[in-house]
């Protein structure tokens, strides 16, 4: 029975006391209000607390500070002080491992941020990192708190500072689940995956609104900075889905392919998949004729356990494919091109991407499997202009740095500049393979006897004849995978059939792979 002091109207006996934190507990857990909730979920989006119950296990969530509430003066703010200040944190797991987050409640000033519901953050963050666990950011606000000025605006810098020194020690992934301006869209761009839904999430620095006020362009929200603008032209998104269930979804089968901090291992999955099971139909998926295109996706398909893996960026840089899969039950990190989109070749983004990729294997020890097919980098005005140097020393770099196991298989061709920068013996690959209908030089056959045989085309009495006979003469001399095996360049020339099982077995050799690289305060990677 709750005992009342008459005097002030407050419950004065340990039951009544009780009672008064279930009910500021209720009253924390409903929100706002009904019709705020009605308004969230009539634009197609569940609240914070929906969100969070489908990303981790069933009853594993453990709130931190639901009774936070700001201090700040002033815009009326004195009298809307509701708990959790916009945002959710705490603690919970997915697959039964530990997993922190914190989730915006836009139906709280829009999920806005201010110095308490900055702090919370800060607080979680912290949290994350002592306790080596993933941090799952649930993003649905619209950046700095405008009522509370540079208190919001040091919120934000607090996120950011933890972010950086976060990176490389426990994975960061942003769920983009509405608008997200300012501070909400940097934050995600400074962690490793970002995830987003279509229609109903947007990231931006400035909304449409000022946008027209600054520029004088006109745009939508969705046009600006929409889950299929993030996904396919800016690469700022990694992954793209139709509704939040299946982003979800899916941020639980990646959470189960990373280890919990960088001195963990990814967790192992054992397969049911015969590590020795042939690949005879990767024949007939790849054609020997180095011109002719095809889908690099079913050759990982093939090779991977039961045909599963998790392609990030899949829309954007399409020619080149960064993918997690498991090889008898180990994680591991894909790296591949793309033949069907632009023949393959390296260009800026491909470059980028890859190097992003290659980066995150590397500092959560997930080994590196690359498949070339490759003609050279892209070759244009556009391309160089654009800094193509720069973008594809970033991809040198990536890999030059990488101590994770690392294995190269040449399937068809590597020309040039790509081949070496795609995890070439020479640039410290563990283990490398060829096909046998593989090539590898400087650049291909009807190039080549452009330039070295150019005088000998011009003297000849025929000079298509004579071209066509230097062309075939380069062809025997160099292109083939023996001319590399030879001179211990490839480590073996391989059955394609094979593919699998000598992939497995270079893996569980390479799995107590130690390296060091020298002392230093970090590197100056290419930007
Ligand atoms: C680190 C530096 C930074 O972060 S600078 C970035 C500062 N933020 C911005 O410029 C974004 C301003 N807001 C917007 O453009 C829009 O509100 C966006 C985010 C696009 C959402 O639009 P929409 O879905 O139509 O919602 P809405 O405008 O009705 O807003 C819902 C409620 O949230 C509030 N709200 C919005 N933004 C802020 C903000 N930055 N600070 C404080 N409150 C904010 C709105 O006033 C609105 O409140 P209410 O429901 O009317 O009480």
């Amino acid at each position: 029975m709750t005992v009342v002091d008459e005097t002030q109207g407050e419950p004065t006996d340990a039951r009544g006391r009780v009672a008064e934190l279930h009910a500021l507990r209720e009253e924390a857990l409903r929100g706002p209000s009904d019709r705020a909730t009605e308004a969230q979920h009539a634009k197609g989006k569940l609240t914070a607390r929906e969100r969070i119950e489908l990303l981790l296990d069933p009853g594993s969530f453990h709130e931190v500070e639901q009774l936070r509430r700001h201090r700040a003066t002033g815009f009326g703010l004195e009298n809307k002080k509701p708990y959790t200040d916009g945002v959710i944190t705490g603690w919970g797991t997915v697959e039964g491992r530990t997993v922190f987050l914190y989730a915006h409640d836009f139906r709280i000033f829009g999920g806005a941020l201010g110095e308490a519901h900055a702090t919370k953050i800060h607080k979680i963050m912290d949290m994350a990192i002592a306790a080596g666990a993933p941090l799952v950011s649930l993003n649905d606000g619209a950046g700095a708190r405008i009522q509370e000025g540079v208190s919001a605006l040091a919120g934000y810098g607090g996120i950011f500072q933890r972010n950086t020194r976060a990176s490389g020690v426990i994975p960061q992934i942003s769920v983009m689940l509405g608008p997200c301006a300012g501070g909400a869209a940097y934050s995600p761009a400074l962690t490793d995956f970002v995830f987003m839904v279509r229609e109903t999430s947007q990231m931006f620095i400035t909304g449409p609104d000022v946008v027209k006020a600054v520029t004088g362009e006109e745009i939508s929200q969705n046009g600006l900075g929409g889950a299929d603008v993030h996904a396919e032209i800016s690469g700022v998104a990694h992954f793209a889905y139709d509704d939040e269930e299946t982003c979800i979804a899916e941020v639980r089968y990646l959470l189960s392919m990373l280890p919990s901090n960088n001195r963990e291992n990814p967790p192992a999955h054992p397969s049911e998949d015969p590590a020795d099971r042939r690949s005879d139909v990767l024949l007939d998926l790849v054609p020997a004729d180095g011109n002719r295109p095809y889908d690099m996706a079913k050759v990982i398909e093939e090779l991977v356990d039961d045909g599963d893996y998790l392609e990030v960026h899949e829309r954007w840089a399409r020619n080149i494919i960064c993918a997690l899969a498991r090889l008898d039950g180990q994680v591991v990190g894909i790296v591949a091109n793309q033949p069907q989109t632009l023949a393959g070749v390296l260009d800026i983004e491909a470059s980028e991407k890859a190097a992003r990729f290659v980066q995150m294997c590397d500092a959560f020890n997930i080994p590196i499997v690359t498949l070339l097919d490759v003609p050279g980098f892209l070759p244009g005005v556009d391309q160089e202009h654009g800094g193509i140097i720069r973008h594809g020393a970033k991809l040198l770099y990536a890999y030059c740095n990488a101590t994770v196991p690392r294995i190269s298989l040449i399937l068809r061709k590597a020309y040039g500049g790509a081949y070496i920068v795609m995890d070439s013996q020479s640039i410290g690959a563990d283990l490398t393979y060829a096909w046998p209908t593989n090539e590898i030089a400087v650049m291909g056959a009807e190039g080549a006897a452009n330039v070295i045989f150019r005088r000998q085309i011009a003297d000849a009495e025929d000079p298509e004849a004579m071209r066509a006979r230097m062309v075939k003469e380069y062809k025997a001399e160099l292109m083939h995978p023996y001319y590399a095996a030879e001179r211990g360049l490839v480590d073996d020339v391989i059955d394609p059939a094979e593919t699998r099982e000598v992939l497995i077995a270079s893996l569980a050799m390479l799995r107590t792979k130690h390296a060091d690289l020298p002392s230093r305060k970090h590197g100056n990677p290419p930007q």
